[in-house]
């Protein structure tokens, strides 16, 4: 494993568990001209290959930056990130980034920057079109498309370089409810691929707004405020009123106003 940051006092070089892809130990995180803002507190979380991890809670409570945090675009204050020396991380925002040019050229554009030979990237982007089923689009300008068609060659432009995690900041959120499913479904079959040989299986680590969305996709829910994570649960736990309202009352009154 690779360790970023090691803090003083802490066992820098030593290892996370096997299966690990991603872990922050005890990160806080201060945003802001003057760092003025404490956006993530003392979060310790280890991410396992092959689970399905939501992150919900409160606007402002600091999905955003905690997922720029596990991606390490983020200085860390305190604490540290851990994830493997070889491990492919994808990270992709509500509204995707296209450049004026074609989608397959954006797409060129997208593997050539991250190393793959240019005469490589042709072949690559046509597959990876062909695998968000948008093969047709390939010669349209990409600023053209619509919002869930740009989307959707986003995860095409991510899927090109076989991430072994993705992170996933409020995908569905700007679309409508036919792109929705379309992308949502796309997100979840990409979470089932089987791993290439000597690689782990996928990882999804998503943060959304939408319960629904949450109780299809996720195998394992994580609860902020205010920047502190206060839950850490599977699925079926984290939507059994019983169960959070004894382990989290927080949480249960933001999925009651959520559901209300
Ligand atoms: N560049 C910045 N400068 C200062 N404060 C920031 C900056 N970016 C985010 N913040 C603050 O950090 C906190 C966490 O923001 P973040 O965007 O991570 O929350 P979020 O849970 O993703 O919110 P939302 O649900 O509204 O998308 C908020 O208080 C926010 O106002």
């Amino acid at each position: 494993m690779r360790i970023e940051r090691p803090t003083e006092g802490s066992a820098a070089g030593a290892s996370v568990r096997h299966g690990t892809v991603l872990a922050l130990q005890g990160v806080s995180v201060s945003l802001g001209p003057a760092a003025q803002v404490e956006a993530l507190r003392g979060i310790t979380l280890a991410i396992r290959a092959g689970e399905r991890v939501a992150l919900v809670g409160p606007n402002g409570c600091g999905k955003s930056t905690l997922l720029r945090a596990l991606h390490g675009l983020l200085p860390i204050a305190l604490g540290q990130r851990q994830v493997p020396q070889d491990s492919r991380i994808a990270m992709l925002f509500q509204r995707p980034h296209m450049l004026r040019m074609s989608v397959r050229r954006n797409l060129q554009l997208g593997l050539w920057l991250s190393g793959v030979p240019w005469r490589q990237t042709d072949a690559r982007a046509r597959q990876a079109l062909a695998r968000v089923d948008l093969a047709h689009l390939a010669e349209r300008n990409g600023r053209a498309l619509s919002g869930g068609q740009q989307q959707r060659v986003a995860l095409a432009r991510a899927w090109a370089l076989r991430p072994d995690v993705w992170l996933l900041d409020e995908p569905t959120a700007s679309l409508d409810p036919h792109a929705k499913r379309d992308v949502e479904a796309l997100i979840a079959d990409f979470g089932d691929e089987l791993p290439a040989p000597g690689r782990l299986p996928p990882t999804l680590v998503f943060a959304s707004h939408n319960l629904g969305q949450v109780k299809r996709l996720a195998s394992r829910v994580i609860y902020l405020e205010q920047g502190r994570l206060l839950a850490d649960l599977a699925v079926n736990d984290f939507f059994s009123h019983a169960f959070l309202e004894a382990h989290c009352p927080q949480a249960h009154l933001f999925v009651k106003g959520e559901t209300a």
